[in-house]
């Protein structure tokens, strides 16, 4: 059985005490409220990591993830942060090749490909990003566009990491826009990945790989978005600041 899981992305925003107060929040929230087998994972900025993860504790279903990592492996690299640094934090999810990342840090697919690598040697559980601009979805060549990346960036992989991978679909076009994807837009595309998926590593891991949903999703639109039975979970930007929001995404399975 594949996993359901909500991953919130902070992107650039919250100072510490933010960081803290919505994780509490969140784990309260998640303790009082939460009783189904959705799984949430943090993904802060980096100096959050060490504190929102010690907030977290023991708390059940609840985990921590990183927004990137680096593509090197150790060494003079300014400003990097490698997957190695990250596990040894206990980071255990890391957010790879989102649409932001690709665009304004002009990362390539090859790079991407070497950041899964060295996520999985360290233990971490890549959440690989993958989806479309509006241009390409007018173009009406979505689906090979975002089936190419897939290819790219993730089928050097043995069988064996590959199924540890959390695939997430983000239509450029849906990110932070408020223009949602519609849950049927969301399906289509899902099952067309998990066919490619099975097509290269077999039925039975494309059936295991969780294919998250990302752009605009919100507590009003996740429940029927959740609801298509190949969407397993949301990457969340915006909503993902709010605790109310964020739980009540959770709760929409
Ligand atoms: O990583 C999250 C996505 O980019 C979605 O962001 P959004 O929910 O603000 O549209």
């Amino acid at each position: 059985m594949r996993k359901k899981i909500v991953a919130g992305n902070w992107k650039m925003n919250m100072t510490f005490d933010e960081g803290q107060t919505l994780t509490s929040e969140i784990l309260n929230m998640m303790k009082d409220e939460h009783s189904g087998d959705a799984i949430a994972v943090l993904n802060p900025p980096f100096p959050h990591i060490y504190p929102v993860k010690k907030l977290i504790g023991e708390a059940k279903g609840v985990f921590i993830g990183a927004q990137n990592c680096s593509d090197k492996e150790s060494g003079a690299y300014t400003g990097e942060v490698s997957t190695k640094i990250l596990a040894s934090f206990g980071v255990q999810y890391v957010i790879i090749g989102h649409s932001e990342r690709r665009e304004y840090f002009k990362e390539s697919n090859e790079m991407l490909a070497a950041k899964v690598k060295l996520a999985l040697a360290e233990g971490l559980i890549p959440i690989f990003c993958c989806g479309e601009s509006l241009e390409i979805r007018t173009s009406g060549t979505h689906e090979p566009n975002v089936k190419f990346q897939l290819t790219e960036g993730l089928f050097d992989l043995s069988p064996e990491d590959f199924s540890k991978i959390v695939i997430a679909y983000e239509p450029i076009w849906a990110i932070g826009t408020g223009k949602t994807a519609s849950s049927e837009e969301a399906q289509d595309m899902h099952a067309a990945l998990r066919r490619h998926i099975a097509s290269k590593y077999g039925k039975d891991i494309a059936e295991n790989t969780s294919i998250l949903y990302g752009g605009s999703c919100n507590p009003k639109n996740a429940q029927e978005l959740f609801g298509k039975p190949d969407v397993d979970g949301g990457l969340i930007g915006g909503a993902s600041l709010k605790s109310r929001d964020f739980v009540d995404i959770i709760k929409s399975f």
